[in-house]
């Protein structure tokens, strides 16, 4: 084995300029697929995919000619144990790799051609018919016509596909050195005790979560009637306001504790100011920039897909963030609807890029998030200080804001639909995913495991009977899309660590709730120093860099909301909090 830390420097740097190539070949191919979903165009795509696997092998084959695992210099020791990790492109038999990238690009097809056909011509798709349609009705059979349509035009048609992508992942990463993908995905944590960290999270968050279930079920009730209702105390799981009862913003007119306060959902006032999808993204780059962040390059204008296209092409309408890797050209895909909900997704999505920018001349092994969970956070913190009511007012978004209790709680409930109902699916989803790859749930499981969840974490029950002739989990993007998702329930708790962290850098001393760090370039600095490192260090460097701690802690996110859940407590009959461990 080669010693010479030198000749390795030298040979990452090589693989520095070779990977840029290939992966600039392999995001083109993969955006002009998302961006025109043909058969040639998915084709192009695997052709691609293939080609950067056997350049990832290559890489690994060089680099373990080095004894890097005794090298001296700890940064080099840790660039090469990720130039040797390279996932499912470990995968040797190249006709059982074709087959796993073209089942991968198979699914998310059908997941983003999928459509609901209400009358024998009038077929929908999810963005933004679908959506609209189960964020703004109230009429319990026509959502359950949708939710149940969906689930039949998606999950049970991916069934198949999704149990032999199961073994052929497997079977990759086996190669990898890994005993299942789910170790794999949880791998990028680094952390041992990762799965027992999220549960503690997960039971210090839950009462916040069962106190909203609550009062939404009882609010729910009055609107549905309680015979809609199973005996157990679960929410059928269509009514929500959302396909997958993921967030429940959209049924803040029905559960805001003051009505008649200020519209805090700007979505009115967007529409009503002629707000376009090219607006919005402007709108978060201008609060980027006032931080004295890096602003969008022209060519992120010029190459964005910011809305979806209307010349009748089939495009993956869910929002994301590319890197091109050549440290000039980011884009965003999104199908922007004119909501506040997509403003913030806007957001979400330019938190994305503003970490490749601030990481762009990391070595490209490091190009990531120091954690997944740090990725998905970046937007989410700015997104905290742009929903305050008074940010709102400074961008023209709310005529007036009053500044009392009752204004407070109602801000606190809206939020909370947002970030606290998330919680309980942000960590159920890739629960079903690691049982799944880990051989526990076993194909002919699947949607018994995935409603076992659904109903005794997140209290939502089917609103119709549910067999294994359906995959209520092939319904939702991420499962079709292979897009890990415990990222996400990581994210809605670090955001809160680094909200609380930048407030104080921006000298904010209100409550957590009020706070807004727009154009605080001290917040700003913290932010980016945070940001550059990639994932360069592990990621409890970083997080203590940002939050003066270097766990994952509630305390943030339980301080934000305190104010409301001593109001839901109040509210609440605390006999009727619970709902049945168990399916309904
Ligand atoms: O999926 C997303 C946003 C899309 C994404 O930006 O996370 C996107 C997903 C994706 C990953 C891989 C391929 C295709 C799509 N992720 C990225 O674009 C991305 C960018 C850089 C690094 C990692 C991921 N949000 C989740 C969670 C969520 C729901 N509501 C929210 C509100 C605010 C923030 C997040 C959410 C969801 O919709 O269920
Ligand atoms: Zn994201």
């Amino acid at each position: 084995l080669i010693t010479n830390e030198t000749a390795a420097r030298e040979f990452a740097n090589e693989v520095n300029a070779g990977s840029e190539v290939v992966m600039y070949n392999f995001v083109a191919a993969s955006w002009n697929y998302n961006t025109n979903i043909t058969t040639e165009n998915q084709q192009a795509m695997v052709d691609e995919s293939l080609k950067l696997a056997l350049f990832d092998q290559a890489v690994e084959a060089n680099a373990s000619r080095y004894d890097w695992k005794n090298f001296s210099d700890t940064d080099l020791n840790r660039l090469f144990s990720k130039l040797v990790d390279i996932g499912t492109a470990a995968m040797t038999d190249k006709v059982k790799l074709e087959r796993l990238n073209n089942i991968m690009s198979e699914m998310e097809a059908i997941y983003s051609t999928g459509k609901v056909c209400l009358t024998e011509n009038n077929c929908l798709p999810l963005d933004p018919d679908l959506s609209r349609l189960m964020a703004t009705s109230t009429d319990y059979d026509e959502l359950l016509t949708v939710w149940k349509g969906w689930r039949d035009a998606t999950g049970a048609k991916i069934k198949d596909l999704y149990k032999e992508f199961v073994s052929l992942s497997n079977e990759a990463i086996v190669q990898n050195g890994y005993p299942d993908t789910g170790a794999y995905w949880k791998s990028w944590y680094d952390t041992p005790t990762f799965e027992e960290d999220l549960k503690t999270l997960f039971e210090t968050l839950k009462p916040l979560y069962v106190n909203l279930h609550a009062y939404t079920r009882k609010k729910l009730k009055e609107r549905y009637g309680a015979d809609k209702f199973p005996t157990s105390g679960h929410i059928p799981a269509h009514i929500l306001g959302n396909m997958w009862a993921q967030t429940w913003g959209n049924l803040f007119d029905l559960l805001e504790p003051y009505p008649g306060k200020d519209d805090i959902d700007v979505t009115p006032q967007m529409v009503q100011q002629n707000y376009t999808a090219e607006k919005m993204f402007q709108v978060s780059d201008e609060f980027f920039k006032s931080l004295g962040l890096i602003e969008m390059p022209s060519e992120f204008w010029d190459h964005s897909m910011l809305k979806k296209p209307t010349d009748g092409r089939d495009v993956v309408c869910h929002a994301s963030a590319w890197d091109f890797y050549n440290k000039k050209d980011f884009r965003v895909k999104q199908c922007t609807d004119i909501t506040m909900e997509d403003l913030i997704t806007v957001h979400h999505e330019m938190g994305h890029i503003e970490y490749y920018l601030q990481y762009k001349d990391q070595h490209v092994v490091y190009r990531d998030g120091a954690n997944p969970g740090f990725h998905e956070a970046v937007g989410d913190v700015i997104s905290l200080s742009v929903q305050t009511p008074t940010h709102l007012q400074k961008i023209g978004l709310l005529p007036e804001v009053t500044n009392d209790e009752e204004a407070e709680i109602n801000f606190l409930m809206k939020m909370a639909l947002q970030k606290i109902a998330f919680l309980p699916f942000g960590y159920l989803i890739d629960q079903w995913r690691w049982s799944v790859f880990s051989g526990e749930t076993t194909p002919d499981n699947y949607n018994q495991k995935w409603w076992d969840l659904r109903c005794g974490l997140q209290g939502i029950s089917p609103p119709e009977d549910r067999t294994e002739d359906d995959f209520d989990p092939g319904a939702k993007f991420h499962i079709p899309g292979n897009t890990p998702y415990i990222r996400y329930f990581v994210s809605f708790v670090i955001q809160f660590q680094f909200h609380k962290s930048l407030c104080q850098a921006a000298g904010q001393n209100v409550p957590l709730h009020q706070c807004d760090i727009y154009q605080s370039t001290a917040a700003g600095q913290k932010l980016s120093e945070m940001l550059k490192l990639g994932s360069s260090k592990p990621w409890p460097e970083a997080m203590m860099m940002i939050a003066g701690e270097d766990k994952m802690n509630a305390a943030a996110l339980m301080e934000y909301f305190q104010p409301l859940t001593t109001w839901l407590i109040e509210q609440n009959d605390v006999y009727k909090l619970v709902f049945a461990e168990s399916n309904p």
